[in-house]
């Protein structure tokens, strides 16, 4: 309603001043073809449209009296008027969603690691329980904990326990497949979704990151020890990623209480009917 009463009001300035209609027009056109293809709100292209329309009335108000009367010269410069129009909103629109799209891998990355921040891990996970309750395939999270980085903080230094967090996304990121995702839950906790796995890829793959881990962070002062918990998962209904997160990072304390430095795999049936069983056979350690 707003963006036509704003374009009939400028239509009729526009031939108040003479101004060729084709300007409007052709700026309103591009501003629909723009925001269907670009993806950006046709409000916000509409706006920047209307800057540049204002901007090419303006010019071709002036022109009008430069021109000395002469057709041609003023045709000539409309027509370069409203290329200039055309390729203005089209440069904007592209602009726009560049920077839009690069603030939000910003948005979606941790400051630190660059690895998914908890937020976007836990909106990915969200979408692939979706995804994996309708295939039934298997699937894990694992939960990864630093042993006594709060000692490393404080012996080494906080710069050096920044470190060993970059040094330890890389691992992970290294050694997880393009199709997972790893995140870094907060602090000293990383977790990691494994698309498609069985129970006992899973603890092949945890295993493998855990010694991978273990072997790379050992060359520092302080030697690095890591507690990992592992779920390998099915389901055939909905269940909350953190519900999920959080039975991975019970596993987690688990190697904790019994003095850190290990790994716990174990998987989960989440079928309705394993949830009919017993409670005691959902859950089963390798
Ligand atoms: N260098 C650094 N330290 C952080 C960061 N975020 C959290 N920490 C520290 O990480 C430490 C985590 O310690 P805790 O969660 O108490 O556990 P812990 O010392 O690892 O002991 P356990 O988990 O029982 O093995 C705290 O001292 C936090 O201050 C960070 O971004 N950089």
């Amino acid at each position: 309603m707003f963006a036509a009463f704003v374009t009939a009001a400028l239509l009729l300035v526009c031939m108040d001043y003479g101004t060729d209609l084709l300007v409007p027009f052709t700026s309103l056109y591009m501003a629909l073809i723009f925001a269907a293809s670009q993806k950006v709100s046709p409000l916000k292209v509409y706006a920047l449209t209307l800057v540049c329309l204002a901007g090419t009335c303006a010019m071709d108000m002036l022109l009008l009296d430069a021109s000395g009367g002469h057709y041609v010269v003023l045709l000539f410069w409309r027509v370069l008027i409203n290329a200039m129009s055309f390729f203005g909103t089209a440069w904007l629109c592209n602009s726009w969603n560049r920077v839009r799209q690069d603030l939000q891998r910003k948005s979606d990355r941790d400051f630190l690691t660059g690895l998914s921040n908890r937020r976007h891990f836990m909106q990915e996970l969200e979408r692939e329980i979706d995804i994996h309750c309708r295939s039934l395939q298997p699937f894990a999270i694992a939960f990864v904990d630093v042993d006594d980085f709060k000692v490393i903080n404080d012996t080494l230094g906080h710069r050096r326990g920044d470190e060993l967090l970059v040094e330890i996304a890389s691992v992970l990121g290294h050694e997880t497949r393009s199709i997972d995702l790893a995140g870094r839950y907060g602090g000293d906790e990383f977790v990691i979704f494994l698309r498609e796995v069985s129970l006992a890829q899973s603890r092949e793959i945890v295993e493998r990151i855990h010694a991978r881990l273990t072997q790379q962070l050992s060359q520092s002062r302080t030697p690095v020890t890591f507690s990992m918990g592992s779920v390998s998962f099915v389901l055939n209904r909905r269940i909350g990623a953190e519900e999920l997160v959080a039975m991975a990072d019970r596993e987690m304390y688990r190697i904790k209480k019994r003095g850190k430095s290990g790994v716990s795999v174990v998987s989960c049936d989440l079928t309705d009917a394993a949830l009919a069983a017993p409670a005691k056979s959902r859950v089963a350690a390798v």
